[in-house]
């Protein structure tokens, strides 16, 4: 069977790992990589791929990976999708999520094509798993709680500003739900921790949490990409209280990430033109292989 050729868009820390999923995945080809500084710098581990500033000096692409920060996947996915390729993203900001669908839609139908966003683990399989819960207990109470660990959405945040050098947000876990904010800055010279602090605090992405800001002289020293999850349901199936659920992972980060990208970027190749949610697929159109010996296996 035809393999599919995926580009990968953003070579950091999703980045890297999307390459090694892609690599393991038995029905992908890799048709480059796009970043911002083209093949500058190029790593060893991508001597066997093409590195391109533009996706249109790719050939065939059919799915881009975005690996960019969430700030940046809308203005990619608009670019891309035009182009005849689909998108995939791990788009991040939860309130955001729901507008950027309703934008995206008529640009995918327009160019018959798939863009499949807000997919990593949460918002992502997380997003699966919330779903099923609410619907084996239609009435009651979820939680989501995370960590402790490190967020790799707000640490990109972080390091967007200025001041800035490298930033590593931690993320901790208070109980139902509530988490504070950890934030380890390693700061340019000069710059000030009480207006970076303040810039941190006063984005969408730290302004509802308890957070602290702390200098550092290395974030390499203090970096962990692990994290994890857990999630719990209490409510009421038909007209019987008290059903409990719980999902845990323990977790690296971005290995994590890029293995939904990948996922769904195969998945995008099964639906038709228009914008998805991970909620919005059949699961087994994320998987390799056979959908009959899947109904088989796994039913
Ligand atoms: N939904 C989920 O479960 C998860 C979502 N995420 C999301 O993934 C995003 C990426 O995380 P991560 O890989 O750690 O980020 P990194 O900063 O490590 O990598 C992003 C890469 O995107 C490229 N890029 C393109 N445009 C820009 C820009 N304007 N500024 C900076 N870089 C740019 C760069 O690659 P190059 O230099 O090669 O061009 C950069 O290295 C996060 O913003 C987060 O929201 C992450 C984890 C889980
Ligand atoms: N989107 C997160 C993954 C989920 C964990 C989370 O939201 C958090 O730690 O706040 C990330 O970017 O790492």
């Amino acid at each position: 069977m035809k393999e599919i050729r995926a580009a990968v868009v953003g070579y950091g820390n999703i980045g890297h790992y999307t390459v090694q999923a892609l690599e393991a995945a038995p029905d992908f080809e890799i048709a480059g990589i796009v970043r911002r500084h083209g093949a500058e710098g190029k790593p060893q581990e991508l001597s066997a791929y093409e590195v391109v500033k533009d996706i249109r000096e790719l050939k065939d692409v059919d799915v881009a990976i975005l690996a960019t920060p969430t700030r940046s996947c809308e203005e990619y996915a608009r670019q891309i999708v035009p182009l005849g390729i689909n998108t995939v993203d791990s788009f991040d900001i939860h309130q955001q999520i729901s507008q950027y669908r309703s934008d995206m839609m008529p640009i995918c139908r327009e160019h018959g094509r798939v863009s499949v966003i807000a997919a990593g683990w949460d918002p992502g399989s997380d997003s699966i798993v919330r779903a099923l819960l609410q619907s084996l207990a239609p009435k009651g109470l979820s939680y989501t709680n995370f960590g402790p660990g490190m967020s790799m959405g707000h640490s990109v945040c972080v390091r967007s500003k200025a001041g800035v050098k490298n930033a590593l947000s931690m993320t901790i876990p208070l109980g139902e739900g509530i988490h504070r904010r950890m934030v380890y800055v390693e700061l340019e010279d000069g710059a000030s921790l009480d207006e970076v602090t303040k810039a941190i605090k006063a984005d969408p992405y730290f302004a509802s949490d308890e957070t602290h800001v702390f200098a550092v002289p290395s974030v390499d020293e203090v970096r962990d990409m692990g994290h994890g999850v857990h999630m719990t349901r209490k409510g009421v199936s038909g007209k019987t209280q008290n059903q409990r659920f719980e999902f845990s992972m323990s977790i690296n980060n971005p290995a994590l990430t890029a293995q939904v990208l990948v996922n769904v970027a195969r998945a995008s190749m099964r639906l038709q033109p228009g914008c998805y949610t991970m909620i919005e697929i059949p699961v087994v159109d994320m998987l390799p292989g056979d959908r009959e010996e899947h109904i088989a296996h796994l039913v």
